[in-house]
C-alpha cells in the first residue's frame, strides 16, 4: 500500500469545487454515500433487518448520512434519522422518507446495530452541542458501534487537536483523501479504523503524509556489490556517559540495526569498553564520518561546545535528549532533532501540556525556528521539515514507551543519515522501522530497548520484502 496522504480542508474544498463544476449536481455526495453505505454494511456484517440510526446535522455531512441511509433502507435496513438541526439536508431527508426511513429520537439508539455520525464534517468547529453530545454518549453507554462520516464530529480537522468533546468512532469513512485529523493524535485515536472512499478529487501535494512499507522500500539504502563499509556510511556517535553508559550501548545497537557500515564512538574509555563488550565491531576515537548521532545519555557529561561544533559543521546530525539543550538558534548542519514532548517544550519555552495538545503545530514551529527537521516522539510521531512538509508515523506500538527506546531511534536515524538519506527521509524511515521492530519484538507483551534494537533487522526484512 502506498503512502497515506492528508490534505487540509481548504485544499479539499478547492478540489471539490473544480470537480463539482464538471459533474451533474449531487454526484459527489452520491459517490460518498455509496462508499459509506457499503462500509457500514461491512462493519456490522449484515444490512437486511439492521437497525441504523443517523445523527444528522445541518450540512452536507448530514446529507451523506441521509443518502447512505437511503441505500441501506433500500437493502432492507430499518433506518431512523435523528435531526440535530431544523436545516437538515432537505433532498436527502425527502429521499430517506421515500425509501421508508423515518424520523427518530434518542430512544432509538440503545437498540440500534449502528449509529452514524453525520453531525458535522469538514465544515465543523471543534466541540459538540449538548444535545449531540448526549446522543453520542448514549450510544457509547450501550456499546452501539459508531461510524463517523468523513471525520469524528467535534475534532479539529486540520490539526488533529481535540480541545472539546467529540465523537469516538469505531470506523471513520472519509472521502477523496485523508484529513490531518485521521493521521495525527489525539484525533486520530478517535477515528477508529479509517476507510477512504475515492470520489475522484484531483488533489495538490499533501499537507501531511504517513509512510507505508512501500515508501520505506523505495528509500531504504540497500547496499550493492560495489559497497564497502565506508561507502555504506560511517556514523559518529557521541552518546552515553559514566552516569548513563547504557544509552551508548543501546544507541549503538540501534545504529547497527540500520544500514550503516561502521560506528565510531567518541567518548570516555569506560563507556567505550561497555559498548565493545556488546558490539566488538565498534571503533573508538575520532575519524572521518558521514553523519553524527549526539545526545542520548550524555547527562552531566554534555559538552555543549562540542555539540555546537557539530551543529555548525557540514555533516548531517541527529540530536537527541541532552544534546537538544545545546540548541539555541538555527542549526547550520542538516539536522534531525528527536525530542519527546517535554524536550520540545523546553526547546520552545512553552508548557509541556501545550506541546502534548498541539504536537503538529509545535513540531512545525520548531522546524522553522531551528531550520532543522523535527521528529516529535509520541503515539503518532510527527516529522516536520523546515520547508513546511510534514510526515507522521501512525504505526507506533504502545510498548515502545520504555526506557532506552529513544536511544534506539536516535542510533537508527543516525545510521540512515550516514547512509545518505536526508534528515526528513531518515526521520520517516527510522520512525517506521522503529515501530515495526516494536510490533515484532513486543508481540503483545513488554519489550526492552535491547530487544527492540535486535528486532530491527527482522523488521527491515519484513518491510523490504514486498
Ligand atoms: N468536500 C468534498 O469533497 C465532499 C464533501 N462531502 C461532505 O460534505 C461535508 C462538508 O459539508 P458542509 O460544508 O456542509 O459542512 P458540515 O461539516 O456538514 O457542517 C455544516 C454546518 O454545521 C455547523 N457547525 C459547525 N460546527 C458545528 C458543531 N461543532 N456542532 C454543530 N454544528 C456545527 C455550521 O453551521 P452554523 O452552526 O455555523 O450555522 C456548519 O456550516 C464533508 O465533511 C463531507 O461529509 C461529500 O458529500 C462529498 C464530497
Ligand atoms: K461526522
Amino acid at each position: 500500500m502506498r503512502m497515506r496522504r492528508a490534505h487540509s480542508v481548504e485544499q479539499v474544498r478547492a478540489a471539490e469545487a473544480t470537480l463539482l463544476a464538471q459533474l451533474p449536481g449531487g454526484t459527489l455526495m452520491q459517490r460518498a454515500a455509496y462508499g459509506l453505505s457499503v462500509a457500514i454494511g461491512n462493519l456490522i456484517g449484515f444490512v437486511y433487518g439492521a437497525r441504523v440510526v443517523l445523527l444528522v446535522g445541518s450540512g452536507d455531512n448530514g446529507g451523506d448520512a441521509l443518502y447512505a441511509g437511503v441505500l441501506l433502507a433500500r437493502r432492507g435496513a430499518s433506518v431512523t434519522a435523528v435531526l440535530l438541526s431544523d436545516r437538515a439536508h432537505a433532498e436527502g431527508l425527502a429521499a430517506l422518507r421515500r425509501a421508508g426511513g423515518r424520523i427518530g429520537a434518542a430512544e432509538d439508539i440503545p437498540g440500534a446495530d449502528v449509529v452514524v455520525d453525520g453531525i458535522v464534517g469538514i465544515g465543523g468547529r471543534p466541540g459538540l452541542k449538548p444535545e449531540a453530545l448526549a446522543l453520542v454518549q448514549l450510544a457509547a453507554r450501550h456499546g452501539v458501534p459508531m461510524v463517523a462520516v468523513d471525520v469524528p464530529s467535534g475534532v479539529d480537522v486540520d490539526t488533529g487537536e481535540t480541545p472539546e468533546p467529540h465523537v469516538r468512532a469505531d470506523l471513520t469513512v472519509t472521502f477523496g483523501t485523508h484529513k490531518v485529523c485521521h493521521l495525527v493524535d489525539p484525533a486520530a485515536a478517535a477515528c477508529g479504523t479509517v476507510h477512504l472512499v475515492d470520489i475522484g478529487l484531483d488533489l495538490p501535494p499533501a499537507t501531511a503524509e504517513a509512510f507505508q512499507a512501500e515508501d520505506v522500500r523505495s528509500l531504504y539504502p540497500v547496499p550493492d556489490g560495489e559497497s564497502d563499509k565506508y561507502s555504506r556510511g560511517v556514523l559518529g556517535l557521541m552518546a552515553g556517559s559514566a552516569q548513563y553508559p547504557g544509552a551508548a550501548v543501546i544507541a549503538t545497537s540501534g545504529a547497527l540495526g540500520g544500514p550503516v557500515g561502521m560506528i565510531r564512538y567518541v567518548g570516555p574509555d569506560s563507556v567505550a569498553a561497555e559498548i565493545r563488550a556488546v558490539h566488538p565491531e565498534m571503533v573508538h576515537g575520532e575519524g572521518r564520518v558521514q553523519a553524527w548521532a549526539v545526545g542520548s545519555g550524555l547527562g552531566q557529561a554534555l559538552d555543549k561546545q562540542a555539540v555546537a561544533r557539530l551543529l555548525a559543521g557540514p555533516e548531517p546530525v541527529v540530536v537527541d535528549a541532552d544534546g537538544l539543550t545545546a540548541i539555541d538558534g538555527p542549526v547550520a548542519a542538516p539536522a534531525l532533532l528527536t525530542p519527546h514532548a517535554g524536550e520540545l517544550a523546553r526547546l520552545l519555552d512553552v508548557p509541556r501540556a501545550e506541546v502534548e495538545a498541539r504536537g503538529l503545530e509545535h513540531a512545525r514551529m520548531a522546524a522553522e525556528r531551528f531550520q532543522a527537521t523535527v521528529l516529535l516522539k509520541g503515539s503518532t510521531t510527527v516529522i516536520a521539515a523546515p520547508d513546511g512538509r510534514v510526515r507522521v508515523n501512525t504505526n507506533a506500538s504502545a510498548w515502545l514507551a520504555t526506557a532506552g527506546s529513544g536511544d534506539v531511534l536516535a542510533g537508527l536515524c543516525g545510521s540512515l543519515l550516514a547512509s545518505g538519506l536526508s534528515p526528513f527521509d531518515a526521520g520517516a524511515v527510522g520512525a517506521y522501522l522503529h515501530a515495526a521492530a516494536a510490533h515484532l519484538a513486543a508481540d503483545g507483551a513488554p519489550l526492552t530497548a535491547m530487544t527492540l534494537a535486535t528486532h530491527l533487522p527482522a523488521a527491515t526484512r519484513h518491510t523490504l520484502t514486498p
